[in-house]
């Protein structure tokens, strides 16, 4: 096989994400759903004849020596290298890009999962994954959870995951034409770090049960981001008239959950103008399990 075309990269969504407290490195320790979705960008891989890694897609503010594609792409030759002493071929790698950056839905990560995952695959470099997850979250903290390939509950800097079962529904997302920097709402003296560890035990019907429609949890990032960034409150503002409105991750996009696409569809219609919205259906698994 010399290349591999339409590798999905999927976004998610954080349904709750809860701050339990900070480690002494400064990270975070936190508690969250990551829900897959059915919209993200897409990657498209062919191996080439020298031993470069090439992005063959313009990426307006990403230069290619610093996009998680390229750095994903490389960590992954070198790991090659150090194991087998041989280099393996070069690749193109052209992206298609939906999803907007600073934008919650962890874009870049799913990119460089999917470039891992493929990689992986074209040059029949046998990593297990596991060691893909942990060759990935230096890059990013959410490459793990999308190699491990499954909506999930995670714990600990996102790096302890279990499989649920999130209610079976469609996400209306707005994006708010801003770009939030996580870094900046993890630094933030207002950020509270205090949420109640949550536990839970039945990981089949529990969770579905209790974070559904209903809106299980809050976002903790989300006071933070919404001072920094009005345009994000405006939106959840607006959002909210709909059901439980709130922001992915650091933001700033911001979703509601609908029971069907239909619902999805009336919401859509009604969003103004100024911000771009979309619907997405909930997944349990990465579509790229298909492909692999
Ligand atoms: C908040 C989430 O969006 C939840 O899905 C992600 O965990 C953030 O993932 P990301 O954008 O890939 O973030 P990274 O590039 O790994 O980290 C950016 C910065 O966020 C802060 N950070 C991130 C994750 C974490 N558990 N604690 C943190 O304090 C750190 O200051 C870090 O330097
Ligand atoms: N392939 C890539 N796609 C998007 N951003 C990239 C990529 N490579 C590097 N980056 C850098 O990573 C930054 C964060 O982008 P990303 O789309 O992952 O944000 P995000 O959706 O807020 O992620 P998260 O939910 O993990 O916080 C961008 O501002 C960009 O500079």
């Amino acid at each position: 096989m010399t290349s591999l075309k339409n590798c999905p990269a999927p976004a998610k969504l954080n349904l709750f994400l809860h701050v339990n407290g900070r480690r002494a490195d400064g990270y975070h320790l936190l508690q969250t759903v990551f829900q897959l979705i059915d919209h993200g960008d897409t990657l498209h891989f062919e191996l080439r004849d020298d031993h470069q890694i090439r992005r063959v897609t313009e990426l307006p503010g990403v230069p290619e020596e610093s996009d998680l594609i390229i750095r994903a792409a490389r960590l992954l030759q070198a790991d090659v290298l150090r194991r087998t002493g041989a280099l393996p071929p070069g690749v193109n790698i052209a992206i298609d890009k939906v999803l907007p950056m600073g934008g919650g839905l962890g874009g870049g990560s799913s990119d460089a999962a999917t470039t891992l995952m493929a990689l992986n695959h074209l040059w029949q470099a046998g990593l297990s994954k596991e060691a893909l997850m942990a060759l990935g979250l230096p890059l990013g903290a959410d490459i793990p959870f999308f190699i491990f390939g499954q909506t999930a509950f995670a714990e600990g800097v996102g790096e302890a995951m279990r499989p649920v079962k999130a209610p079976d529904c469609w996400y209306v997302v707005i994006e708010p034409g801003v770009a939030v920097p996580t870094a900046a709402i993890f630094c933030s003296e207002h950020l509270t770090r205090d949420t109640p560890v949550v536990i839970i035990t039945d990981f089949s019907s529990h969770l579905e049960n209790r974070i559904g429609l209903k809106g299980f949890g809050k976002n903790d990032l989300q006071q933070v981001a919404t001072k920094l960034f009005p345009p994000v409150a405006e939106a959840i503002e607006w959002l909210g008239a709909y059901g439980d409105a709130r922001m992915t991750g650091s933001g700033a996009c911001v979703f509601s959950a609908v029971a069907t696409e239909n619902e999805a569809d009336a919401v859509l219609a009604k969003v103004p103008a100024k911000w771009k919205a979309w619907k997405a259906k909930a997944l349990d698994r990465h579509p790229i399990i298909e492909k692999l």
